[in-house]
């Protein structure tokens, strides 16, 4: 494999100091893909030292913006480069089909792109103080040292989200990719290099959650943390990152309810509604998990469903016809299994999938039929709980209203959607569903000019657009008085 597979520390590839290792696993057949270094408490201090020192003492805050941003959209150009070498590399850590890891190079490189040229357009505003002779400024400044973390299921796409616009603000950072898909977010540092970020600014530290993650998100001199994963780990960060106050950023999970009344154009709506939740697995935050559909035409959707789902085409990420690969791990693929025997044993009625396929080839690998269950109450488990595997719940609406008091019965609020084609319908809902983001008549969709976070528990902050960017700003007001005097008041 053509891929350092070190850390990258101040400049430099290094070892764990530890000198200890992990081997990453191939999702499809469990084969050793790479060794990377093992990191921990030590090596996330070195990352956060060089990081600090970047930002107190060297260049890239003062660098001229645009200067900034010429260098995030090269990366971007690279990205676009390697686009094939970074796509396999995706899903041979993953499982993804090929297809689905070109789409997010595409995306990443989009993401870079985007905020290499949004990086000198936010310059900051002049307030018309109401003060004589004086001038007040709004300017927008870098945080200073970020720490990122991110999780398994879109390794580089979410590590993409916190670079670019990090970067583009004059931060410095120290990222820690999961430590089970490290390989696509290794690659993108070694780009980083190629274009020239200079040493310090940017930090790559390997490790496990407890110990690199923890570090990062407990540390003095880290100012900021930006996290992607569940929920359970993001409550543990936002404890730690209490310590000096850092500012937070977490982009959690979701349980996302997909509307489907009577009047939607069927086909789209049952083809989109299987795109929504099958899609690499269902190991998606904003996966619509949760049909709810109208009465009228329940029986027919759920046919439908089951009808496609049977000749899902399970396997290998880089086989052509491949529609669905494995998840990620055997200790995930046992969350799953127990996610569906809970839905069992609280009532719900499996209609299609509930086990691993037969097929001798699948074996060795982490995969899980398409599962679907039907009769479903918002009381049950699998309907309030994010599975983060292939596995749909559908229950029944009887009136707008019910569908969306149903919609909004959950502690997350990441996204939703909404099929019908009597616009009016589809906007009161929208206004009403508690979500980051509303889809009318589309599912999962997402681009860096629009703002992507939860509502809820799905998290705090928002990633992409200038929201996005804005995360990684502190707004200074600087006033001035061109006319001081003394005020004799004392
Ligand atoms: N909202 C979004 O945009 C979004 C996007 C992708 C994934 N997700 C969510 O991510 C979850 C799946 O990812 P996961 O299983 O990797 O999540 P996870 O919370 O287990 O791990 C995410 C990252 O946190 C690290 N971590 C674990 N414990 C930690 C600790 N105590 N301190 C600091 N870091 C720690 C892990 O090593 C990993 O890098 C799902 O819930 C999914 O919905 C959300
Ligand atoms: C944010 N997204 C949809 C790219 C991946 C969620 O897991």
């Amino acid at each position: 494999m053509n891929l350092k597979q070190q850390q990258y520390i101040n400049g430099e590839w290094v070892d764990a100091q530890s000198g200890k290792k992990r081997s990453i696993i191939n999702p499809y057949n469990q084969e050793v893909i790479a060794e990377v270094p093992e990191g921990d408490e030590k090596d996330a201090r070195a990352a956060i030292a060089a990081a600090r020192e970047a930002f107190d003492e060297g260049d890239w805050s003062w660098t001229p913006a645009s200067e900034r941003g010429e260098l995030v959209t090269k990366i971007g150009h690279l990205i676009e480069r390697d686009q094939e070498e970074l796509a396999y590399l995706e899903s041979l850590d993953t499982g993804k089909t090929m297809e689905e890891s070109r789409g997010d190079m595409e995306d990443i490189a989009g993401v870079f792109r985007y905020y290499g040229e949004l990086a000198d357009k936010e310059g900051g505003e002049l307030i018309d103080a109401p003060v004589k002779d004086s001038v007040s400024k709004v300017v927008r400044e870098p945080v200073g040292v970020c720490g990122q973390i991110t999780p398994w299921n879109y390794p580089l796409l979410q590590a993409s989200w916190k670079l670019a616009p990090a970067l583009a603000a004059g931060n410095t950072l120290v990222m820690k990719p999961s430590e089970i898909t490290p390989l696509t977010t290794i690659k993108v540092f070694e780009l980083m290099e190629e274009v020239g970020i200079p040493a310090g600014v940017v930090n790559l530290v390997l490790g496990s959650g407890a110990t690199v993650g923890a570090e990062l998100s407990s540390h003095d001199d880290v100012d900021l943390i930006s996290f992607t994963g569940g929920i359970a780990t993001g409550k543990k960060i936002m404890q730690s990152a209490s310590g000096n106050v850092k500012n937070l950023a977490l982009e959690l999970g979701g349980k996302n309810p997909n509307i489907i009344f009577a009047d939607a154009d069927f086909e789209t709506a049952v083809d989109q509604a299987l795109n929504g939740v099958f899609f690499h697995a269902g190991q998606i935050c904003s996966a619509g998990t949760r049909l709810i559909v109208d009465e009228a035409i329940h029986d027919d959707f759920v046919h439908a469903l089951v009808e496609r789902v049977k000749n899902f085409k399970l396997g290998s990420g880089f086989e052509q016809d491949t529609q669905m690969g494995p998840l990620i791990s055997a200790e995930h693929l046992a969350k799953v299994e127990a996610y569906v025997e809970a839905g069992v044993k609280e009532g719900a009625s499996l209609v299609v999938g509930g086990r691993r396929p037969e097929d001798p080839e699948l074996q060795q690998g982490f995969f899980y039929l398409p599962t679907i269950f039907t009769n479903c109450t918002t009381d049950m488990t699998v309907v309030q709980e994010e599975g983060f595997g292939p596995v749909i719940t559908v229950e029944k609406f009887r009136s707008e209203k019910e569908a969306v008091t149903l919609a909004n019965d959950s502690i997350y609020g990441l996204a939703g959607g909404v099929w019908t084609m009597d616009i009016a319908k589809a906007e009161r809902c929208a206004a009403r569903m508690r979500m980051g983001t509303v889809w009318i008549n589309d599912f999962n969709l997402y681009f860096p000019h629009a703002p992507w976070g939860g509502f809820k528990q799905s998290g705090i902050g928002r990633e992409l657009g200038r929201p996005g960017l804005e995360e990684y700003t502190e707004t200074k007001h600087i006033f001035h008085n061109l006319k001081p005097e003394p005020i004799h008041w004392f």
